[in-house]
């Protein structure tokens, strides 16, 4: 298969039922074929199993993981038009009084908080680069940007990701369509807007810078963008489990982590929960394909739809352990319980958490 087919083919994420809540509940044109069926009957809906999958929290602690784009917001052209709806927001805010509660994104820091805008939440930017949550002795339910701490391991990159992206902004010029996002810790260059044939040169042009630096960068790929991040084993999957060492929950006796994502970099995330047997992941998708996720989700309106049912059972109490601990609000810890465990990690820097800046969207 060439570089160009293949692309089209890993884009099939604009479903002309995207957006609704279809597929999940009832099927759609676009999505009922025996493969997809098949791979549903692996993958089934969350919404629709809602029972069974909360069998298997039962007397733990929920925790949730959601990506960004494509997870929380539809997949458009313009990644600065990405927003999140007020809707969307409300649940989140909601679900946030419930379980600890986090959003994992590819995007800098403080690009994805400009968008959430609510420093009750967990977040790491920069694929799980860019780590914040709300600092001990936050109040719960009234936290602010000015309570957020950070662990950052890749902190050391962000001079040659900064001078990257000037080169790779000038290199892409004559490539209309084409853009360098600084994403802080990394680099996105999108190419959803580009003619199918600006896709060899551009694939080209970040290969060779991140084959010029072959020392310190990879390269990864998403829904028509290629990113270069630092050459640090340090992805989605190692982030979840520093937060979650950041919760103080790192046993997998006591927690039950749900992780929702769309995309290739989600699926570390995925397989370190299903590894770990700490909790599963749930892939947003409109078709079939490989993946470390147990549970399916077909569109963002699926997710919200999803969150408020875990809303409306974490509310009814169904899980007297939760409603026990939730009322204390959650907090970075000092000393996280599970990422200096791991290997392969880079060694913990910071014995105390560190301010990190407020968002742009706080004055
Ligand atoms: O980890 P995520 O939160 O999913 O971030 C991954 C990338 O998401 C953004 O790009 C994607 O969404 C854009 C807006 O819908 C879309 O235009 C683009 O084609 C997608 O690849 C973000 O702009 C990237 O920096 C992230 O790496």
């Amino acid at each position: 298969m060439s570089r160009i087919s293949f692309e089209l083919k890993d884009d099939l994420e604009a479903s002309p039922s995207d957006g609704i809540l279809t597929a999940c509940l009832e099927g759609s044109a676009a999505s009922i074929s025996p493969a997809y069926n098949a791979w549903k009957a692996e993958h089934p809906c969350p919404i629709q199993q809602f029972d069974s999958l909360m069998r298997q929290a039962a007397g733990k602690l929920v925790t949730v993981f959601l990506d960004y784009d494509g997870t929380l917001t539809p997949i458009v052209s313009n990644p600065e038009a990405a927003t999140m709806s007020e809707s969307t927001r409300g649940v989140v805010r909601r679900l946030a009084e419930l379980f600890p509660s986090a959003i994992v994104s590819g995007r800098s820091r403080l690009k994805v908080q400009s968008f959430v805008q609510l420093a009750e939440l967990f977040y790491a930017g920069s694929h799980g680069m860019d780590i914040t949550g709300p600092a001990p002795g936050a109040t719960a339910g009234a936290a602010t940007w000015e309570d957020q701490v950070a662990f950052q391991p890749a902190a050391a990159f962000q001079p040659v990701m900064a001078t990257l992206c000037e080169e790779l902004e000038e290199a892409v010029r004559p490539f209309p369509g084409a853009v360098v996002e600084n994403n802080t810790f990394c680099l996105s260059v999108h190419f959803r807007n580009c003619d199918a044939h600006s896709f060899p040169p551009i694939l080209g042009l970040v290969e060779a810078a991140v084959a010029s630096r072959s020392d310190q960068l990879r390269m990864t790929r998403g829904r028509k963008v290629l990113e270069i991040r630092p050459k640090l084993e340090w992805d989605k999957g190692t982030a979840l489990i520093h937060l979650l060492g950041c919760m103080e929950l790192a046993d997998a006796e006591q927690v039950f982590a749900l992780y929702i994502g769309d995309d290739r970099t989600d699926e570390d995330a995925f397989k370190v929960l299903a590894e770990r047997g700490l909790g599963c992941g749930i892939l947003v998708s409109t078709h079939a394909k490989p993946t470390a996720a147990s549970w399916s989700l077909h569109s963002p309106s699926d997710v919200v739809a999803f969150l408020e049912k875990l809303v409306t059972w974490g509310r009814s109490g169904a899980n007297a352990w939760q409603s026990k601990r939730s009322c204390k609000g959650w907090h970075i810890a000092a000393r996280p319980t599970a990422a200096a465990a791991m290997p392969g990690l880079p060694p913990r820097t910071p014995t105390a958490p560190t301010p990190v800046a407020r968002t742009p969207t706080q004055g």
